[in-house]
């Protein structure tokens, strides 16, 4: 058993994470996030990626929770077996802060024994404030370090707070973990993923293109940022600050004449094409999140698409002033929600800028292509992990897990078919 103080036992562990790895839950994150439990908070479950479509992304987090697993049973030594209870992203932007308390404090939360928060971006970088601080114990202070994670027991041995976040958006990947089987995050899922994925393992589009849940789930409220008029879709507001514009056909525009937020909720759940100024690109994606998701991938692959695209000559951009004036007249701009809103809470410059600037069709269009390879090959393992999950009741990695027929992609790249 490691040394700690058993006073406040805790555990600070440097570059747990490679930086990769938080690149891609950032990329999870910024695509399938909804309103979290607290204002100017927001949250990826795994429970939501499988009920929207997207079981498939929880690959990524398989390891990870593997990993931190056996760091808190070796940390803490302990001699029971430890449940996973939750496992979910979580980003808190501007306004949002939390008071002193221990994670298990709350009737609710009485299952939960150790804690294990993953900092997935950086502090003074990514996002200002947002530092975590114990009441008691050294060290009391952490500064979020992208790969860092820090290991708690939930109980009032460690009762800690985190200062409220001034600019931009602090991630984290954050897991409990129990000692009561009851309650085993692994066997619900697997449940849920039972319902989800058919016996018929053939990859198709319609096996990962994301589906949203209700929709409120998307909607960030103006009452969560008081002053405000009005609130924003979440993933009209992740584009709109990176320069992009929904274009949606006039037949699901005209479908409601009506401004208010419900109308422009349901417009998240619809077709639409995207446009950079005056440039539309072709393709329609299925809905809002589909979109997002593709653009999120081309942003957290750029550097690798760079080095693809310069073999894709056929771009499918229209130039909307160019357009055939028929589709030209078909196709509306609709903001869903409120610009400065949106800016004040994902418009962190130093996040921002640099997507702007480095911007491409040609690497767009690559991101296309590579994202259906990385989802398709995730989703191939999906199926062929589930009946190992399914046989042991719990989710791990499944060593050697040969996956036959698939397009040999590395992290969304396209190296060979
Ligand atoms: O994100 C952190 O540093 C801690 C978060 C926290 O205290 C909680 O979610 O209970
Ligand atoms: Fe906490």
């Amino acid at each position: 058993m490691a040394e700690f103080d058993t006073n406040h036992p805790r555990l600070h562990l440097h570059n747990f994470l490679s930086l990769q790895t938080c690149k891609e839950l950032e990329f999870i994150h910024n695509s399938c996030s909804t309103v979290g439990y607290r204002p100017n908070v927001f949250s990826t479950t795994l429970s939501h990626l499988i009920a929207t479509n997207c079981a498939h992304l929880i690959l990524p987090f398989v390891p990870i929770r593997d990993r931190v697993k056996e760091k808190v049973e070796e940390f803490f030594g302990c001699e029971f077996e430890l449940f996973v209870e939750f496992t979910g992203l979580i980003s808190w932007c501007k306004g949002s802060s939390i008071g002193w308390h221990s994670d298990d404090s709350r009737s609710y939360l009485k299952q939960r024994d150790f804690t294990a928060v993953c900092y997935l971006n950086n502090q003074g970088k990514d996002f200002n404030g947002g530092g975590l601080h114990f009441q008691s114990g050294k060290p009391s202070t952490f500064l979020p370090v992208a790969g860092d994670v820090v290991i708690y027991t939930a109980d009032s041995r460690n009762i800690h707070c985190v200062d409220e976040i001034t600019a931009g958006e602090r991630l984290t990947l954050n897991l409990w973990f129990s000692r009561d089987a009851s309650h085993d995050e692994d066997r619900k899922l697997i449940a849920l993923l039972g319902q989800c994925i058919g016996l018929d393992i053939e990859v198709k589009p319609s096996s990962y293109l994301p589906l949203p849940a209700s929709c409120n789930m998307y909607w960030f409220s103006a009452a969560e940022a008081p002053g405000q008029q009005s609130g924003f879709g979440i993933s009209w507001a992740r584009l709109y600050v990176l320069g992009y514009t929904f274009y949606f056909h006039e037949d699901e525009i005209r479908s409601s004449t009506s401004t208010s937020e419900c109308h422009l909720l349901e417009l998240l759940a619809k077709p639409l094409r995207l446009a950079r100024g005056s440039e539309i690109y072709e393709k329609e994606f299925i809905n809002s999140l589909h979109a997002l998701q593709v653009v999120q991938f081309y942003y957290w692959q750029t550097s690798e698409l760079q080095k693809i695209t310069a073999e894709n000559e056929d771009l499918s951009i229209l130039l909307l002033k160019q357009a055939l004036p028929e589709m030209r007249n078909s196709l509306k701009s609709v903001n869903l929600g409120d610009e400065v809103l949106a800016a004040t809470v994902f418009g962190h410059k130093s996040c921002v800028v640099n997507k702007h600037l480095v911007f491409d069709w040609a690497g767009f269009f690559a991101a296309v292509v590579a994202w259906e390879s990385y989802s398709a090959e995730l989703y191939k393992k999906l199926c062929a992990s589930l009946p190992h999950w399914i046989s042991h009741e719990s989710i791990f990695c499944v060593p050697d897990l040969e996956v036959p027929g698939v397009a040999l992609v590395t992290r969304g790249i396209l190296l060979s078919s």
